[in-house]
């Protein structure tokens, strides 16, 4: 996803009234429950030879606050411009949308004072210390001196990053500086953040370093964080999460949930002869299974995978195919990815389709 162009732009009175204030304002609806609810928001494109591209379907999508939820799709489905519609950066085509308790269509300006955008790419100066990059940033959104001092102290203290106020952020671990980017959103005490792939890029130990920081912050701030992340364990360790594909909603749950509707377990099986032994299989598994081979032997899905095994080992074996392995694994967020949009989440990253190339296996 990439920055949208005229962020900059939309936020200083914004800012400075909520950074100043940092209660709500007298004229300021109360925030709802929900943090993010839409109905029917739909945004279309007008494409080609007068053909229409509908990025975003009749979405239909509930946040609850403090929550953290994922939101996941394959490239083009549409991510990046349900985000760009929350945060009222562009208008629906239909449907409506409330963030943060306002309203994107009657109260955009509302919605762009409530909520935090980290986009992908990086938007501090490297050569400036974090304390300065951070100072600037209020100053330039119309802080007033002393508090743009105030909030950059405190969002220094929040992103764990005070001992290294002074330090060039060149100088900074990667996670740190996303610590950093995190924390330049946060000037404005967003009710709403929203987090494009805040950890595309790092490391692992970068990684684990941002999610506790977001942790952190959903725990004393009750922030709510809506993150779009390829990474499934990211994902698995939301609240809630959501599956987009090609505009439409195809799946919202917590990931506990989804996995149990799957239901089904991955049988993996290597043998010998695996296209003999596949023959062997697709008898003896129910007729509506698909049985596949790839790289890692064998698969298909069943319910009650493990007590299957005995039973086709044996088969395999009485046929004279060797069974060199064999394995029954319940439902992994992958395989609800896979099972919604046809692709494994590897496929959704760039350079990874070699992988998704090799996901065969059955249940669909
Ligand atoms: N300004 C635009 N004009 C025309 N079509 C657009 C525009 N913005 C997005 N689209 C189309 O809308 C669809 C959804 O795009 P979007 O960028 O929202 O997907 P995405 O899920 O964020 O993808 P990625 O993961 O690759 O960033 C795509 O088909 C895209 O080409």
């Amino acid at each position: 996803m990439q920055r949208h162009a005229g962020e900059d732009d939309l936020a200083p009175a914004a800012l400075r009234t909520a950074a100043l204030a940092r209660t709500p304002a007298a004229d300021d609806p109360p925030e709802p429950a929900c943090a993010i609810s839409t109905r029917g928001l739909v945004k279309s494109y007008p494409g080609p030879d007068g053909t229409t591209t509908h990025a975003v379907s009749g979405l239909d999508l509930d946040v609850r606050r403090g929550e953290t939820f994922a939101f996941l799709g394959p490239n083009g489905a549409g991510k990046s411009t349900t985000i760009s519609l929350l945060c009222a950066l562009a208008r629906p085509t239909s449907g409506r949308a409330t963030v943060a308790g306002a309203d994107v269509l009657t109260q955009p300006h509302l919605v762009r004072r409530r909520v935090g955008m980290l986009f992908q790419h990086s938007a501090v100066d490297p050569d400036l210390t974090a304390e300065q990059n951070l100072h600037i940033h209020a100053r330039l959104y119309g802080l007033p001196r002393r508090d743009a001092r105030r909030r950059t102290a405190e969002v220094l203290e929040t992103a764990g990053l005070t001992d290294r106020r002074r330090s060039p952020v060149r100088t900074l671990s990667g996670g740190m500086r996303r610590r950093l980017e995190i924390a330049r959103q946060l000037l404005h005490a967003p009710g709403v953040l929203f987090l494009d792939e805040p950890t595309t890029g790092l490391d692992p130990h970068a990684r684990a370093e941002v999610w506790e920081h977001l942790r952190a912050l959903r725990e004393r701030h009750g922030s709510t964080l809506f993150v779009t992340t390829h990474y499934l364990e990211e994902a698995e360790n939301c609240d809630r999460l959501a599956i987009i594909d090609r505009g439409r909603l195809v799946a919202q749950g917590t990931p506990l949930a989804l996995k149990a509707a799957i239901g089904d377990d991955r049988v993996v099986l290597r043998t010998d002869d695996d296209d003999a032994a596949k023959e062997v299989v697709r008898r003896l598994a129910p007729p509506d299974r698909t049985v596949g081979v790839d790289a890692d032997g064998i698969s298909l899905r069943l319910p009650g995978g493990s007590a299957w095994i005995p039973r086709l080992c044996a088969a395999l074996e009485a046929l004279g195919i060797a069974v060199n392995s064999a394995s029954a694994t319940p439902p992994t967020l992958d395989d609800v990815f896979f099972h919604h949009t046809g692709r494994s989440i590897g496929a959704a990253q760039p350079g990874r389709a070699a992988a998704a190339a090799t996901r065969t296996g059955g249940g669909r």
